[in-house]
C-alpha cells in the first residue's frame, strides 16, 4: 500500500518540477487580466475532474477569490446539463465543448483548455473551434502536453505523468491565477 507520507512525496517532487514553467504560467496570467481588462471572457472546458476545476476557477472570477472587486466574465462549458445530453445524444460528444464555443466565443475571449493528457477529443476540438473563432487559447495539460500543446496559443505542460500530480499542479495554477487576476482588478475601498 502506498503510504501518505509517499504521496506527500510524489506531491513536493511535481511542486518543485513545477518551478520549471514558471514563465508561461506568468505569461497566461497577464493573458487572462488583458482578455478581462478588454472587455472579453473567459471559457473553460475540460472532463471528469478538470471540469470540477473549469466550474471552480469560472466560480473565483464571477463571484470572488480573496478580496471585493466587480464580477469577472468566467463561463465553466461543463455545467449546463441540458447542453451537455442534447448535443451529447443528438450529436456527438466529441463536440459538446466546441459548439458551446461557436455559440459563447468572440475574437475577445480566452478558452482555458484543460486536460491532463492533451488527447482528450471534445478538449482538442473546442480549442480548434476557439482558434478558428481568433480566441486566445491557453492549454493546460501534462504527460508532454498531447495534441492540446500543439494546437493552443499557449500551453502550461505539467511536467508528470500521473493523472492526480497533474491534476493538483492545475488548481494550484488556476488558484495563482485567479490571486493575480483578483490583484489587478481589487477595488481598493472594500477588502
Ligand atoms: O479526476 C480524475 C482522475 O483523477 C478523472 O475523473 C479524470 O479527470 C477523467 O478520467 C478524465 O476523463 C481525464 O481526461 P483528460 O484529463 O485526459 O483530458
Ligand atoms: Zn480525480
Amino acid at each position: 500500500m502506498k503510504t501518505f507520507i509517499a504521496e506527500l512525496e510524489q506531491h513536493q517532487a511535481m511542486i518543485e518540477k513545477l518551478r520549471t514553467r514558471t514563465d508561461v504560467i506568468e505569461s497566461a496570467g497577464e493573458l487572462l487580466i488583458d482578455t478581462l481588462k478588454q472587455g472579453g471572457k473567459i471559457l473553460l472546458c475540460g472532463n471528469g475532474g478538470s471540469a470540477a476545476d473549469c466550474q471552480h476557477i469560472a466560480a473565483e472570477f464571477v463571484v470572488r477569490y480573496e478580496k471585493h472587486r466587480r464580477p469577472l466574465a468566467a463561463i465553466a462549458l461543463t455545467t449546463d446539463s441540458s447542453i451537455l445530453t442534447a448535443h451529447s445524444n443528438d450529436y456527438h460528444f466529441d463536440s459538446v465543448f466546441a459548439r458551446q464555443v461557436e455559440a459563447l466565443g468572440t475574437d475577445n475571449d480566452c478558452l482555458i483548455a484543460i486536460s491532463t493528457s492533451g488527447t482528450s477529443r471534445n478538449v482538442l476540438n473546442a480549442a480548434e473551434a476557439a482558434i478558428d473563432k481568433g480566441m486566445a487559447v491557453i492549454g493546460l495539460t501534462g504527460n508532454g502536453g498531447g495534441m492540446l500543446a500543439g494546437v493552443a496559443t499557449m500551453s502550461i505542460v505539467v511536467p508528470e505523468q500521473v493523472t492526480a500530480r497533474i491534476q493538483e499542479a492545475h488548481i494550484l495554477i488556476g488558484h495563482w491565477w485567479c490571486g493575480l487576476v483578483e490583484e489587478a482588478f481589487h477595488d481598493r475601498d472594500h477588502t
